[in-house]
């Protein structure tokens, strides 16, 4: 047996890298800055120095730039160990305790052949005296070589840029991406171009900040006026940071904005899921010294750590909102008002804060959109619909009869509604059986019950083909004559039976075997306002004819008013009986001109 290596093919790993592993070409400007913050750590750690520094410079003319630093430097062992084996890092050590760097592949030096066919480093090491060269190229060929003259200790990186980008030797350009990446870095970055030198990290970090400070900081850098702040930390997860309350509102689905930072170097401004996924009514900039970056370093690795992190940061937003509900009612009142859809969900995950927000939280109902304090104010009994549909059915007519529908097809709402009795006992909620929802209506007495029986008995006959049977009771408003009530259950019925009638035989002998074989036919109900004249007329008209055609009109006219979708059959019944009622009316008019 013998051990063999394989061919690795450098460009085509520079190529994936800059293709499919980091999201812009600027990102070698963050590896840089973490390579040179990196070497400053390690060389404090030696004791040989207290204050670190990043010089870089920019040389428009000959399209090259370099980054200076005064950290550790690299021994010759250490250039042939690090340099020349990617994947090689010296700072490994310990890959599950937290340690002070922020580099721990040894692929962030690559980053640079995307934008340069040749790294030059030049590099003194604090443990030995010599200054040396390293020309690195990415077809993985390198040369190192002693120089004559003695460099400071440290590492500078000289890359000529390719002619496609070579406005990162601009000043614009660079002083943003270092602005981007390395703003809270404790360690001063300072930028050169001929005489021109600017520091570019003299910003306390707006977790540092007091909350006045961060606002106004949030309100220049982001250009929106935050509604407050609330403060992030994490001990198990050595992760601080703050969330700021947007001024408007968002949606679930909304691009979520969070800016992480690992060490204090930008990773993402586009970070998704650093907070639970119901806080979409804020924005963080959160600060993490111990979750572990993936290979991109763009995100972070989803493993025990990171979830107990936003767990951690997510307990914080919840303390936050309800201290705010003491000190601030005001303020509270307005979040809610904005962020009612969020702070819903957040209702709907966690009592405590369904006790908090339930008041104040805005419901359709069959009154209007009211909030929970204002519908608890005068009813007692709840009823909440589980479709947008059926609230849709009943809402009108359960008002007339002063009865307290709430819609819960939005999303949440029927949950928040059965949850009521939890903090009120005398609430009762009942979640509407929209069959049954006419039955609860006012009977008729005795003699008028016998009065209307034949005609209820016709209606059952002619409705009985289209799944739907009668009732006749006394409701508000009384200038509507029929109220349609009919569930998924139903229309699932219906259309399996016109399906049945228009499939191929095999497929029609499927649908009866399901229908037959397994459900009890359900039936869709229509119920008869005896309050409403048109119907006391068709009842009393005795006319067979007449009833027969009042119905078929009321079925069809209910199904077109509710939006129901109307079948073939019920079409041409519609069509037949609206010419037939025509044709009587004009029969009677010939009549009375005779
Ligand atoms: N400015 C520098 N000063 C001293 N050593 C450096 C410097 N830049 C790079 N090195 C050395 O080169 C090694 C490889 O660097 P590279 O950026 O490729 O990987 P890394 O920083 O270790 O890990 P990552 O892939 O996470 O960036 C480092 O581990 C370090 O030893």
């Amino acid at each position: 047996m013998s051990n063999m290596n394989f061919q690795v093919n450098l460009q085509g790993i520079i190529d994936l890298l800059s293709n499919h592993l980091y999201s812009d070409p600027g990102v070698f400007v963050r590896e840089l800055l973490q390579n040179a913050v990196d070497a400053v750590t390690a060389r404090k750690r030696l004791g040989h120095i207290t204050e670190g520094k990043v010089a870089v410079e920019l040389f428009p003319s000959s399209h090259t730039i370099s980054f200076m630093d005064n950290g550790i430097g690299l021994t010759e062992s250490e250039i042939e160990q690090f340099l020349a084996r990617i994947g090689s890092t010296t700072k490994k050590a310990d890959q599950d305790s937290a340690d002070d760097y922020i580099g721990q592949f040894g692929v962030g030096l690559l980053s640079c052949f995307v934008i340069s066919d040749e790294i030059v480093l030049i590099t003194r090491s604090a443990l030995e005296g010599d200054s040396l060269e390293w020309r690195g190229k990415p077809d993985g060929t390198y040369v190192t070589k002693k120089l004559k003259r003695t460099v400071p200790i440290g590492t500078t990186v000289y890359l000529k840029l390719k002619p496609e980008y070579e406005e990162y030797a601009e000043w614009y350009k660079m002083y943003q991406q270092l602005e981007r990446f390395g703003k809270y870095l404790e360690t001063p970055i300072v930028l050169t171009e001929d005489k021109d030198s600017r520091q570019i990290n003299d910003t306390t970090p707006p977790w540092r900040m007091g909350k006045a400070e961060a606002i106004s900081y949030i309100e220049d850098s982001e250009y929106e006026k935050p509604m407050d702040i609330i403060p992030l930390k994490s001990l198990i997860g050595d992760t601080e940071g703050i969330a700021y309350i947007l001024p408007y509102s968002v949606s679930l689905q909304d691009e979520k904005r969070h800016k992480a930072y690992l060490k204090r170097v930008l990773l993402s401004d586009k970070m998704n899921n650093m907070l639970p996924s119901w806080a979409f009514f804020v924005n963080g900039i959160i600060n993490t010294n111990s979750l572990r970056p993936t290979a991109s370093r763009e995100s972070f690795q989803e493993n025990d750590l990171f979830y107990a992190v936003r767990d951690e940061l997510g307990v914080c937003i919840k303390r936050y909102l309800i201290e705010l509900a003491d000190k601030d009612p005001e303020l509270f009142t307005r979040i809610v008002l904005i962020h009612y859809a969020s702070l819903k969900t957040l209702a709907a995950e966690d009592d405590e804060l369904y006790e908090l927000f339930i008041l104040h939280l805005s419901f359709e109902t069959s009154y209007g959109d009211l909030k929970m304090v204002d519908i608890l104010r005068n009813h007692r009994h709840i009823m909440v619909t589980s479709s947008f549909d059926e609230f849709r059915q009943v809402a009108r007519v359960a008002k007339a009869q002063n009865m307290m529908v709430i819609n819960g097809g939005y999303v949440h709402d029927l949950e928040l509604i059965r949850k009521l009795p939890s903090i009120d006992e005398q609430v009762q909620v009942s979640v509407l059986d929209i069959l049954s929802f006419s039955s609860r209506f006012e009977s008729l007495g005795r003699s008028e019950r016998d009065e209307v029986q034949p005609f209820l008995d016709l209606a059952d006959r002619l409705l009985a083909p289209y799944q739907c049977c009668s009732l006749i009771k006394w409701f508000e408003p009384a200038d509507i004559p029929v109220l349609f009530n009919i569930n998924q259950e139903v229309n699932f019925f219906k259309m399996m039976e016109e399906s049945e009638e228009q499939a191929n035989a095999l497929f029609a002998e499927v649908v009866h075997v399901i229908k037959d074989e397994l459900y009890e036919k359900p039936y869709a109900r229509l119920c008869f306002n005896y309050n409403n004249p048109i119907v006391r007329k068709a009842i009393a008209s005795g006319d067979l004819k007449l009833q027969q055609n009042s119905i078929e009109l009321l079925y069809t006219q209910a199904l077109l008013m509710g939006n129901h979708p109307l079948s073939s059959e019920e079409l041409r019944l519609m069509n037949e009986s609206l010419l037939q009622f025509m044709n009587m009316g004009l029969d009677r008019n010939a009549e009375v001109g005779r």
